[in-house]
């Protein structure tokens, strides 16, 4: 795709005057970067399945320098060592300090998660804290949840909410919200998502007037003196720091600045930049700000959602004791939660860490339930393999074990999924499949 250089001058505003080639810029925008990888924080990089190079901007994110190994396809995928996305998108991870784990218990809300690359670092970075991450289009929810469990961590609730609606419920609450905003995209063009349509003028405005509306209602979620964290995968100035500039004239947030970032700085302070023809990806926009307004607490006083009575014989069975987890049977599924998470996570979610789901009438073990790790993990039956079993129960095979019933498959106490093992012939145990259909894949690299 050839991209028009007056076109493009024209929809990035003053942000044209900052880039030294326009002609660079335009040809670098028709590229398909290849997806980076961003590390566990406890997975060293020599674990990694290729040999790498650092994101000078993200200290867990590196670049393959071997394109001959898909990641995808090894084992360190299976386990969630990684997770696959664009080296752009992990300047807002870096604007968030999603990188440290932190030590006080922060209460997060990605505005815009879906499909959560960056959901799921904040919830690896989350400590003893809880995240909220919202997606209004309904659709988009599963993959969301699904990425979100492939992190071993519980605390998390997915919400599906138009951010005024969030901002009434629970406005004066996060002490973080980030705003991946819907935006024009125009660094998506090289992987064909967007077209030379979204340098056109209207469209520019089109998504301008969504993310102000939307920003109104992130502060709203805010605690006084709580960060905001903006971010697009666009270049236009209309839909970056402009939006910024509105709320500092309206007194309603302060810059707020990361001294790791200073070489991505534009010209707005605590606002960077990153271009396809400069930093090798597709490019993208983040801004750092603490909210100046003061949002007193409005925890909404709801309905409490029906809850069904909790298959709680399988769950002991499975897990042994839930009963200081706080869980909720929706009659098709059960979540989890550890037992101090907010009372308004009861109310709004519609996805969430889940132990269970139905089938029929008969209740199973949740895929999301057998990933949990760490101190989250929950007790029950484990079963150790090596590397060409853990190959062969990725590609959604039967595997050969010990013992009967429900067991997590795991490598070197990773979880990968369950099986449910009975006595096959010759006194053999099978442990039949249960990987979800998105978890199955093919090893072509150990890794
Ligand atoms: C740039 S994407 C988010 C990407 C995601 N943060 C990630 O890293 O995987 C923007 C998301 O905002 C959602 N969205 C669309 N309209 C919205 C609205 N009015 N308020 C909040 N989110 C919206 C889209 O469905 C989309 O999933």
């Amino acid at each position: 795709m050839s991209i028009d250089q007056s076109d493009a001058i024209a929809a990035l505003g003053r942000a044209a005057q900052t880039i030294q080639d326009v002609n660079a810029f335009c040809e670098a925008l028709s590229v398909a970067w290849p997806s980076i990888l961003r590390r566990r924080a406890d997975v060293s990089v020599a674990d990694l399945p290729v040999p790498t190079e650092p994101i000078p901007w993200y200290p867990l994110g590196h670049r393959s320098l071997d394109l001959s190994i898909r990641p995808s396809a090894t084992l360190g995928y299976g386990t969630s060592d990684f997770f696959l996305q664009d080296a752009g998108s992990l300047l807002a991870l870096a604007a968030c300090r999603a990188d440290v784990v932190s030590d006080r218990p922060l209460l997060v809300c990605d505005l815009c998660a879906a499909p959560g690359g960056k959901s799921t670092a904040l919830l690896e970075s989350i400590g003893d804290g809880f995240l909220l991450a919202n997606e209004p289009i309904r659709s988009r929810v599963a993959p969301l949840a699904y990425n979100l469990a492939r992190t071993g961590v519980p605390r998390y609730a997915v919400s599906s909410m138009d951010p005024d609606d969030l901002a009434v419920r629970l406005g004066g609450v996060f002490d973080l919200v980030l705003v991946d905003a819907p935006c024009s995209g125009q660094a998506l063009m090289g992987r064909g998502k967007q077209s030379q349509a979204s340098m056109s003028e209207h469209q520019i405005e089109h998504s301008a007037a969504r993310q102000r509306r939307i920003l109104d209602a992130a502060l709203a979620c805010l605690r006084p003196g709580g960060r905001l964290v903006y971010s697009t995968c666009t270049f236009a100035e209309a839909e970056n720091e402009s939006q910024l500039e509105r709320l500092v004239s309206l007194g309603a947030i302060e810059h707020d600045s990361r001294d790791a970032l200073a070489a991505y700085e534009s010209w707005m302070p605590g606002a960077y930049r990153l271009w396809p023809h400069l930093h090798d990806c597709a490019g993208s926009f983040a801004a750092m700000a603490i909210n100046l307004t003061e949002n007193a607490p409005v925890l909404r006083k709801e309905k409490r959602q029906r809850v069904e009575r909790v298959p709680i014989d399988e769950l002991t069975q499975w897990y042994g004791d839930t009963s200081k987890m706080q869980c909720i049977n929706t009659g098709a599924v059960v979540w989890g939660w550890p037992a101090e998470v907010p009372a308004w996570v009861a109310q709004l979610s519609v996805a969430g860490p889940e132990l269970a789901h139905r089938t029929g009438q008969v209740w199973k073990p949740s895929h999301a339930a057998g990933l949990r790790r760490g101190h989250d993990a929950l007790t029950q039956a484990f079963v150790d393999v090596d590397a060409e079993t853990a190959s062969q129960f990725l590609s959604g095979s039967p595997i050969t074990c010990d013992g009967t019933g429900w067991q997590v498959v795991c490598i070197q106490g990773k979880p990968l999924g369950w099986i449910k093992a009975s006595q096959g012939k010759g006194g053999k145990c099978i442990g039949k499949n249960q990987l979800p259909t998105a978890a199955r894949l093919t090893v072509k690299s150990p890794g």
